[in-house]
């Protein structure tokens, strides 16, 4: 409902009734499209399918529409540095002009666009509580001479306040299966994100010695 209350304010002059309204429609459709999510990756982790979700992994909500102007010299610099997401889970409307990347098997392949289609990424929080069973996407953007280029990611976190503290779920936690990270907030992970280069995975900071 902030995401809401948030559209509203936008200018109606600027942008049309018509882009405020389909606005409002996704901030309030991709959070159900994210319960399903949650539902479907409890299952596969052997949870009942409400587990994820009774854990608030999907109660914050931010949406970041991001542009990017077109490069003359694309081979010089990225779009976005690789990274992997500080989130639970993003999930990401891109347009048709391409650059993003995932790794995989240790080489960075073409998210191509699919008009109609959204990507998901599980970020590095849903790697630690799932201790990893999941595992957060590598990923990057390249730049672009064609453009702009525009995308909006939604990042599905807990609650930042108050502090709800969050480890590996302990479902999945035995003698075979330790815990591998200590346990945090979802305001301390994040805020540990911005404090360090983009492309330096916050991970290693939580995981636990063998
Ligand atoms: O612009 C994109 O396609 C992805 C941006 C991204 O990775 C992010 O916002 O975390
Ligand atoms: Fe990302």
């Amino acid at each position: 409902m902030k995401n809401v209350s948030l559209a509203m304010k936008l200018d109606s002059q600027t942008l049309g009734q018509g882009v405020i309204d389909s606005t409002i429609e996704y901030l309030n459709q991709v959070p159900k499209l994210a319960e399903t999510l949650y539902e479907l990756l409890s299952e596969a982790l052997g949870l009942k399918p409400d587990h994820l979700g009774a854990m608030e992994c999907g109660r914050s909500r931010t949406f970041i529409g991001q542009y990017y102007p077109p490069c003359p010299e694309p081979e010089l610099t990225l779009g976005t540095s690789k990274h992997t997401d500080p989130s639970f889970l993003t999930i990401l409307l891109q347009d048709q002009i391409g650059g993003l990347q995932v790794l995989h098997e240790n080489q960075y392949t073409n998210v191509a666009p699919l008009p109609g289609s959204l990507v998901v990424n599980i970020g590095d929080m849903l790697q630690i509580i799932s201790n990893d069973e999941f595992i957060s996407a590598d990923h990057r953007v390249l730049a672009n001479r064609a453009g702009p280029r525009i995308s909006v990611a939604g990042f599905f976190s807990g609650p930042a306040l108050p502090g709800k503290v969050y480890g590996p779920i302990k479902e999945l936690i035995s003698e075979k299966h330790p815990p591998r990270y200590k346990e945090f907030t979802v305001g301390e992970y994040i805020s540990k994100f911005f404090s360090r280069p983009i492309d330096k995975s916050g991970l290693d900071e939580f995981r636990l010695q063998e």
